[in-house]
């Protein structure tokens, strides 16, 4: 009896698995029989590898917009590698249908050989692949920056825009550095409630270094890595794989980064001296029965905020640049500043909604200039269908858009009403990405940059250098490129917009001193 029964089960199972495989090669077999996105013409086995842009690839996939495109299709094309197809989709609109909406299949990473040689994807949320661990941090970081969150931050960010500004007056050549300073500085002190130790701040130069360490591993040939991972295993005395050494010694560095500032609050809460902090609170609330686990995402998740920083510096110095090449934008921004300060005062977060053409400002910075031109790609985790076209599983997806008439040129006043009130609509444009994977430090980044924006306007006033005629030096508005952008290096002018501003940042100097002693 009971062996008739097993028979039953073992022929109903089959029979369902058989319905099972059937459906899903039927699926895949129908999907499948659809075309790929349109591109260039692939070649037999090398694909489109000599296609694909060996530098600023965002202008390349601007003009396939126009080649292939056509009504609908036009918002997306692809290209083919050997063993992987990438999808470029070209418009916001179409990205934010993808990839906010069908977030379960299309929020995994590719895998990144290279920064698995130097533990980024160990510990980096960006570069994660989608699954429970990147969960479980991707919360801790979601909770820790939410909009709710940010009062918290008001304080810090407050202290560090003086600090900004006294930076900038004593040495206003290096502004670039000081906006190193400004938005790590932030993050240090809200992540660990640790505090620059002067210029040249240990942790700062630290994560400088890092990104010097990348490009040299890079120059060294450790990005063949990317094409061929069983190299990695190789020893570095090999020939050709001298690169191993320069592997070593920036994993220690990054090894540095996510350990050191996390065992300084840890030690300094130990003390009974710690300030309040991101990691501070995680900590707390998981006393007494921090595991491993929770604790290790603790770590990871205040690692990832601290490499968030380059961004924000990055569009800092593109606001230079702006500032630089448009006087009248400028005055514009510094007469809403003066209505509401007087020239009395510095601006506060508190000013925030009442200088909206600031915000405007800052939102065509990042709209003009974005930092990370492609994003970093999704990848799909399941076959799929966009806009009639077959997108297989494991494709990565990138985005590249321009959602904006005249989208060159800068015009703060796109984002303001006829009343010049800030229009009402979501985040226009679409620099902070997408679905599961939008970047979650996006209230705090949009908030720093105001706030630099808004407290250097009020005291300086930015030009062109002069030559030794007294002619303005040209500037080019050029890019890097890379994953992260910013300004190719130009010669400015910036000046305290008169003694009145000297003696505001001043008097600031002379608060804070009063306020330590
Ligand atoms: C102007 C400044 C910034 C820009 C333009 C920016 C942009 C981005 C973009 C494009 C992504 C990828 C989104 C996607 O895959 O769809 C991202 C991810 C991320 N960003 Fe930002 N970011 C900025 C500042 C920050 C800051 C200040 C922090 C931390 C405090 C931060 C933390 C992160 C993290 C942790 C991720 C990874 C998210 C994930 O993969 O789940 N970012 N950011």
């Amino acid at each position: 009896m009971s062996t008739t029964v097993y028979t039953l089960v073992d022929a109903v199972a089959l029979i369902l698995l058989a319905y099972l495989i059937r459906s899903y090669l039927a699926k895949r077999h129908n999907l499948s029989n659809l075309p790929l996105p349109p591109g260039p013409k692939p070649l037999p086995i090398l694909g489109n590898l000599r296609n694909v842009p060996k530098a600023y690839p965002w202008k390349v996939f601007k003009v396939w917009k126009s080649l292939y495109g056509n009504d609908e299709s036009g918002d997306i094309s692809s290209i083919r590698l050997p063993g992987e197809t990438i999808i470029i989709i070209n418009s916001a609109r179409l990205a934010r249908e993808v990839l906010d909406k069908h977030g379960s299949i299309y929020s995994d990473r590719p895998p990144f050989p290279m920064f698995d040689l130097i533990g980024q994807t160990d510990f980096n949320l960006p570069f994660k692949r989608y699954g429970p661990e990147w969960r479980a941090e991707r919360k801790i970081a979601e909770f820790a920056l939410r909009p709710g969150a940010l009062p918290d931050y008001h304080g810090v960010l407050e202290r560090k825009a003086c600090t900004l500004l006294t930076s900038v007056l004593s040495q206003p050549l290096d502004y670039p550095l000081h906006l190193r300073d400004y938005s790590t500085g932030i993050i240090l002190s809200a992540t660990y409630g640790y505090e620059l130790q002067g210029p040249e701040d240990h942790y700062v130069t630290l994560a400088d270094e890092i990104g010097r360490q990348c490009v040299h591993m890079a120059d060294h040939g450790a990005v063949i890595v990317n094409s061929l991972p069983f190299l990695k295993w190789l020893p570095g005395w090999i020939p050709g794989m001298g690169f191993q050494n320069l592997v070593r010694d920036t994993k220690a560095l990054v090894d540095e980064m996510v350990h050191g500032p996390f065992d300084f609050c840890k030690a300094e809460m130990a003390r009974g001296s710690s300030h309040p902090s991101i990691v501070r609170k995680q900590l707390e609330e998981h006393q007494n029965v921090a595991t491993l686990d929770q604790e290790r995402a603790i770590r990871n998740a205040a690692a990832s905020m601290y490499t968030g920083t380059l961004q924000t510096a990055s569009s800092l110095w593109t606001l230079l640049l702006v500032l630089v090449l448009h006087p009248s934008i400028q005055k514009h921004a510094q007469e809403e500043v003066d209505n509401l300060c007087r020239r009395e005062r510095l601006p506060t977060v508190a000013d925030r909604p009442n200088l909206p053409y600031c915000e405007a400002l800052c939102k065509e910075l990042l709209r003009w200039a974005p930092i990370t031109p492609l994003g970093v790609a999704h990848v799909s985790t399941e076959d799929s269908i966009i806009n009639g076209y077959f997108i297989p599983k494991h494709s990565q997806i990138i985005h590249d858009e321009d959602i904006y008439n005249d989208g060159d040129s800068f015009l703060p006043e796109r984002f303001l009403n006829s009343e010049g009130k800030l229009r009402d609509e979501a985040y226009s444009s679409t620099v902070f990405g997408y679905g599961r994977r939008i970047c979650p430090g996006r209230y705090l980044a949009q908030l720093s940059i105001w706030l630099a924006t808004v407290s250097l306007l009020s005291c300086f006033e930015a030009s062109h250098a002069k030559d030794d005629l007294g002619e303005n030096i040209p500037v080019s508005a050029d890019y890097t490129d890379g994953l992260i952008v910013h300004p190719v290096p130009f010669k400015y002018a910036l000046r305290p917009r008169g003694d009145w501003a000297v003696r505001l940042i001043h008097s600031i100097i002379d608060d804070e001193r009063a306020s330590d002693a």
